[in-house]
């Protein structure tokens, strides 16, 4: 052991005297190099650490979001849900992560219910989203399908998700009923609704509302495609446990 402190104070000595020997302009480039470098390091964990790790769950009142949030974090759907009237909101390491704990970032979700008077509540966790899931009833599709279509017309309008280019996943839910209709059919009927609504608000959505932006392209009919944000569709079904899509989107846009 005292040979060890011995050695260590010889080569103390030894780059004391030489770092006397150095012209002194040498040692602060030195000095100064090390500091940015700290600098850049310490910048560098503070925006990984930023960004943000929230997913946001949207869409009607019975669509299956508190459902699909409680098999993303436990595995199971708990028997049954009842009308959400408050958010449910977890951070958490995905049910089907949990062997990896500590080596994946926990997820933040925020399961914002569909009844109108929560409606604002979105407005407050938009701007921090990674991401946003649509959930849409695929079994109740038709007698759903033009207030659905309205509500998620609102989420892609947002400036917060559009200009932000934030992704959204819409989730033909309920695909376990064989009555369900199929992602090609859900999205080509928003697509419809959608259309629709882009000549009816015209009118209304003009200058006064500065947090709106224009959806597609003039003069053409309306398709995801067209959103300044990537806008996908995908089906699965919260209550059996059919949620790896989700879970895809998830891992996809919340980096592990
Ligand atoms: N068959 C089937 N039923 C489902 C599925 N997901 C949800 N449900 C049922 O749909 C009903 C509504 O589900 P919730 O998860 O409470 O709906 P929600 O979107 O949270 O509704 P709000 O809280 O009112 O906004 C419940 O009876 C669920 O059991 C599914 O994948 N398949
Ligand atoms: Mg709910």
């Amino acid at each position: 052991m005292d040979e060890w402190i011995r050695q260590a104070e010889l080569w103390g000595r030894q780059a004391e005297a030489w770092i006397r020997q150095q012209p002194p302009e040498q040692i602060y480039v030195a000095a100064a190099v090390v500091a940015l470098t700290i600098l850049v390091l310490v910048a560098a964990s503070c925006l990984k650490s930023s960004k943000p790790n929230t997913i946001v769950l949207s869409g009607l009142s019975g669509s299956g979001k508190t459902t699909l949030f409680y098999q993303l974090r436990d595995g199971s759907s708990h028997q049954g849900t009842v009308t959400s009237m408050e958010e449910n909101n977890d951070t958490f390491v995905l049910h089907s992560e949990q062997e990896r704990i500590g080596k994946v970032k926990p997820v933040h979700i925020v399961d914002v219910p569909g009844h109108a008077r929560l409606k604002p509540k979105l407005d407050e966790v938009l701007p921090k989203a990674a991401g946003v899931v649509f959930v849409v009833d695929a079994q109740d599709f038709l007698s759903s399908m033009q207030a659905s279509a309205e509500y998620l017309y609102d989420i892609l309008t947002k400036a917060t998700v559009a200009k932000k280019r934030v992704p959204m996943l819409i989730f033909c839910n309920k695909t376990d009923k064989v009555t369900a209709h199929s992602k090609e059919f859900i999205k080509k009927q928003l697509e419809k609704e959608i259309n629709k609504l882009r000549e009816s608000r015209k009118a209304i959505s003009s200058a006064d509302i500065s947090d709106e932006v224009q959806l597609g392209v003039p003069g053409e009919a309306f398709n995801f495609s067209q959103c300044q944000n990537k806008v996908t569709v995908a089906e699965g079904a919260g209550l059996t446990g059919n949620v790896s899509v989700v879970e895809q989107f998830i891992r996809d846009h919340v980096k592990a």
